[in-house]
């Protein structure tokens, strides 16, 4: 029996319908959006679990903060509010407001990147990657071992192993890192956190050698729940004095506010240097807007200041953990191979498990978020091959370990019903595993391929045919430390 029940910390004011489709509607839907779940329209699914971005339930004191928008071209209140908090809250002396989170990643690789560089970072996330690439870097992964493993069960599996740090400096040089890039949680490895104590060594020992540590802090909150809950001597302690330790061994960070600030648009770069705040301020004029709203109208900057002081209360982050946890212990009884542990915004599916007979290039994580839907109207979202895209130097795609089917919990949106319908979902697709056949690609981009990639079914079961071990030790698993390609 399922047992982690915490009732919503909120009642119920506003609501919005739901759409209610047939099999028959959603076989077409899907086949017009070239079986990516990405190209649906929100009005074709019945619960949307692709994204916990931007698709947050405001509250009434957001809303009403919306009302008190000031949008003047410069100097807003809403904007000096917004820099109250976030040096409240984050404790970093400069804020630079983006459109949301890419943008923040946009300015920082610009003004911290030169050609030839390299960004360290606890596994990939893909505008992450996409804006460090742009800007002539490598990124090479130095997250533990253990996160690449979905069935290890530890605390901490968005750990930096600094072992593969030491190792990285030493091969490189300090000059060549102009930042590490540690973000908490781990989006890409299931939503893993990293622990204090590693926050804590990472930033001793780029401090030795003069690197900065920047966070990716679009998931912060969800990553002070977990060290709360899971490491030693922290149980005691709030969740707003953890925020503000973590960010304390940070120079600054990225923020995409559509997440753990509890808003449906916005995000910020912060630091602390006086010199890289200069740069930042330059060029958010060019690509944002003016510092005071960067990407921002006043109303969301306001709705932001409300969201962040919202999110540290231990109520609404213990409730929005245990949510995920309810649908991962209902999937994990019925037998259905999930992420261990759980993490703080989703639920994932390791899709090789489940569809062990098809083969990574015919998509077992595309091939599963497309059946859920039809099965269900559950829109669920692809993290494997897809979205790894190619590797830069032979054209072949990466093929991470971890093939997985995203079940994202927008903050504040559905009900353990709800959650209970998408259980009932997954079980229905996985009794008839057997007979999925995987897909062809027929539409690639370039850049963030999975967004806008098209596909088609294989109707022949034979061709899903799965390779030998063999063949998959062999494959280039991108998020593997592999220094020498630096050289
Ligand atoms: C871990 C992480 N970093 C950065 C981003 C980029 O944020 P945004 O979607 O607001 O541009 C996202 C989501 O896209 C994310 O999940
Ligand atoms: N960051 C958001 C939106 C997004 C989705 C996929 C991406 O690869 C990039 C951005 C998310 O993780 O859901």
């Amino acid at each position: 029996m399922t047992k982690h029940y915490v009732a919503e910390p909120y009642k119920i004011k506003v609501i919005e319908p739901i759409s209610v489709t047939t099999k028959a509607e959603r076989e077409r839907f899907i086949a017009e959006a070239g079986y990516n779940t990405f190209l649906l329209r929100s009005n074709q699914c019945m619960i949307d679990l692709l994204t916990d971005s931007g698709t947050t339930a405001m509250s009434d004191n957001q809303w009403a903060g919306m009302m008190l928008g000031d949008e003047a071209y410069a100097g807003s209140r809403n904007f000096l509010h917004l820099q109250e908090v976030v040096r409240e809250y984050y404790g970093f002396r400069h804020i630079v407001p983006t459109h949301q989170g890419r943008g923040a990643e946009n300015l920082l690789s610009m003004i911290m990147i030169k050609p030839g560089d390299c960004v360290p970072g606890n596994m990939y996330f893909t505008t992450t990657r996409a804006h460090q690439e742009r800007n002539g870097a490598t990124f090479v992964d130095i997250i533990v071992d253990e996160a690449h493993d979905s069935q290890l069960d530890l605390p901490f599996k968005g750990n930096v192993d600094l072992s593969k740090l030491e190792r990285l400096i030493a091969e490189v040089g300090a000059e060549r890192i102009p930042y590490l890039c540690l973000a908490v949680t781990v989006n890409l490895a299931g939503g893993q956190p990293v622990s204090m104590a590693n926050m804590r060594a990472v930033h001793k020992l780029c401090a030795a050698h003069g690197i900065k540590v920047m966070y990716d802090a679009t998931r912060c909150i969800e990553n002070a729940y977990f060290i709360k809950t899971r490491e030693e001597g922290y149980a005691d302690v709030t969740i707003a004095a953890i925020l503000k330790e973590m960010m304390s061994y940070a120079d600054g960070c990225t923020m995409s506010g559509k997440k753990d600030c509890l808003v449906n648009i916005g995000g910020f770069l912060c630091m602390n240097d006086e010199e890289l705040y200069q740069k930042a301020s330059e060029l958010v004029v060019l690509f944002e807007g003016m510092p005071s709203y960067g990407g921002m109208a006043g109303r969301d900057m306001e709705a932001m200041a409300r969201g962040i002081v919202e999110s540290v209360d231990y109520n609404y982050i213990h409730h929005r953990v245990a949510q995920c946890r309810y649908l991962a212990d209902k999937l994990d009884e019925a037998g259905i191979p999930v992420v261990k542990p759980t993490g703080g915004h989703a639920v994932f599916i390791d899709a090789r498990a489940f569809l062990p007979h098809v083969a990574q290039d015919r998509f077992p994580a595309q091939t599963l978020a497309a059946e859920l839907y039809v099965e269900s109207g559950v829109r669920a979202m692809e993290r494997g091959i897809v979205s790894a895209g190619r590797n830069r130097e032979t054209g072949d795609h990466h093929r991470p370990k971890l093939e997985l089917v995203r079940l994202t919990l927008p903050r504040r949106v559905y009900t353990y019903a709800h959650l209970d319908t998408v259980a009932e979902a997954c079980i229905a697709v996985y009794k008839r595993r057997g007979r999925i056949a995987g897909l062809e690609m027929i539409h690639e981009p370039k850049v963030l391929r999975f967004f806008t990639a098209r596909f088609q079914p294989l109707v022949d079961l034979a061709k899903t045919k799965a390779r030998q071990p063999a063949d998959i030790e062999k494959d280039d698993v991108s998020a593997q430390y592999r220094p020498a390609v630096l050289r």
